[in-house]
């Protein structure tokens, strides 16, 4: 077990460099089982994530070499439709490898996968999209088996509309289109940048896929596909909880790589209490946060698909308005059991009130450190936040989901002037 040890009233200074998009990273790393030729990945953040991805696609018998931040893929022999079951159950990214297996070699059978706690996090959009292209699929034993039906070699091209605008749903979908037999439309699908970045790395590699960042996908199967130099777009979640470090800490900090307009929603909220932003060059941008925020008078915001407010920064922007004047109310609408910080936070005397989904947060300036315990990857980061604005030291236990998703966070922190240690 890792414990972070964070002194707080910390103020922050300097410019921080954003790694690239974790859940980009993880999707193109399944989509690179889409092609029989050599792959190579730029700009992968090193993550404990990426770590057990990589086992699945070894363990389904891809060749994989690493070299710092590129990551070389060649899965020209991968035949085997297994992959390994614990690193599956550990990351929710593991799964969406079940597009290319089925797509490319007919047949997948797979573990139900892990990834953060918070929530039911089904899978039938997944399975239900497969079957539209022409899959047959059965759980069995908590395994589920997916293959080409009808004696089938190939998946066939079809319509499918999402209930929900599923990222891993969209992206398993997309990759399983693009080796079909004709045209697939699929509608209703998530506009996430990192289901656009995981098209372009499709495209890249010879796949014919139109519409990519929109709700319509419309995806012509191609025999194959060849092999590509792709580097991976910066981490938004990433760049969003250094904004929101920034703002917590009342400092000043310079971030890049970044592309603004992923951080839209973000940006808007942290300018309703008073942040202001410049934008420096293409991909550069400096947040100014006031000594003293002005007081609010219920903000109101919700979680949801993109462009609205990023799910992955509910917990953080909780630290954050935990620290503001006034009242703020926040609704989780994209994971039932995400609220799993509050009691933490109000361990460091934060006034949160949760009815279900929403959580009506009274603002105090004087959170006071003290031992907590981080759940899962995204309250870890809240956490730590929370721990640097408070009073005093705090220790957060489970720091090893914080490395799940984010790339040297607390050396990153401490190089802005932060005191965290590593125990
Ligand atoms: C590895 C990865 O990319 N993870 C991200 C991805 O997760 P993930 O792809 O799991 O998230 P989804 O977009 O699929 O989930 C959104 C909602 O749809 C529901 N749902 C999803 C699939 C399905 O088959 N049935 C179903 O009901 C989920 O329970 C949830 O309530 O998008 C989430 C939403 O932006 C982010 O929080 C995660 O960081
Ligand atoms: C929920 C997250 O990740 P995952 O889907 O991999 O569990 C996250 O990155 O906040």
């Amino acid at each position: 077990m890792w414990y972070q040890l964070v002194s707080g009233r910390s103020k922050l200074s300097g410019h921080v460099s954003i790694s690239g998009a974790k859940n980009s990273a993880l999707a193109v790393l399944a989509g690179s089982l889409c092609s029989c030729d050599d792959v190579c990945i730029r700009n992968v953040p090193s993550l404990l994530d990426v770590s057990r991805m990589l086992q699945v696609l070894k363990s389904l018998g891809a060749h994989v070499r690493h070299c710092g931040n590129d990551i070389y893929i060649n899965s020209r022999n991968v035949s085997f439709p297994e992959p390994c079951e614990e690193s599956i159950q550990k990351i929710r990214a593991g799964f969406f490898v079940i597009g290319p297996l089925v797509a490319r070699h007919g047949e997948a059978i797979l573990a139900l996968p892990g990834g953060c706690a918070i929530g039911s996090r089904p899978v039938d959009l997944h399975l239900r999209g497969l079957e539209a292209l022409g899959a047959e699929v059965e759980v069995r034993q908590g395994k589920v088996h997916a293959w080409v039906g009808n004696g089938g070699r190939k998946l066939k091209g079809g319509c499918f509309c999402m209930d929900f605008p599923s990222v891993g749903a969209t992206e398993t979908l997309m990759m399983a289109a693009c080796l079909a037999e004709g045209k697939s439309v699929l509608t209703n699908v998530a506009r996430e940048p990192e289901v656009k970045d995981l098209a372009n790395f499709l495209i890249a590699c010879g796949a014919k896929i139109e519409g990519a960042g929109t709700s319509t996908l419309v995806i012509e199967g191609v025999d194959k596909l060849h092999g590509a130099n792709y580097t991976i777009i910066p981490d938004r979640i990433e760049a969003g909880t250094f904004l929101i470090a920034a703002a917590i800490t009342r400092s000043s900090l310079t971030l890049s790589p970044i592309i603004s307009s992923h951080l839209t929603a973000v940006m808007m909220k942290l300018a309703s209490v008073g942040c202001k932003f410049n934008q420096l060059n293409a991909n550069t941008v400096q947040i100014r946060s006031s000594p003293a925020f002005p007081a609010l008078i219920n903000l109101e915001m919700a979680t949801g698909p993109y462009p609205s407010f990023p799910t992955d920064l509910q917990p953080q922007i909780m630290s954050l308005l935990a620290t503001c004047t006034g009242q703020s109310v926040i609704k989780e609408t994209m994971f039932e059991e995400r609220m799993g910080h509050v009691e933490e936070l109000k361990k460091l005397g934060a006034q949160i009130n949760i009815s279900r989904n929403t959580a009506v947060i009274q603002g105090t300036s004087d959170l006071s450190g003290t031992r907590v315990k981080a759940n899962d990857l995204r309250a870890g980061s809240a956490l730590i936040l929370a721990g640097m604005a408070a009073e005093g030291v705090s220790i957060i236990e489970g720091a090893s989901h914080v490395d799940r998703g984010y790339e040297r966070f607390d050396e990153k922190l401490r190089m802005l002037g932060a005191n965290i240690e590593r125990l």
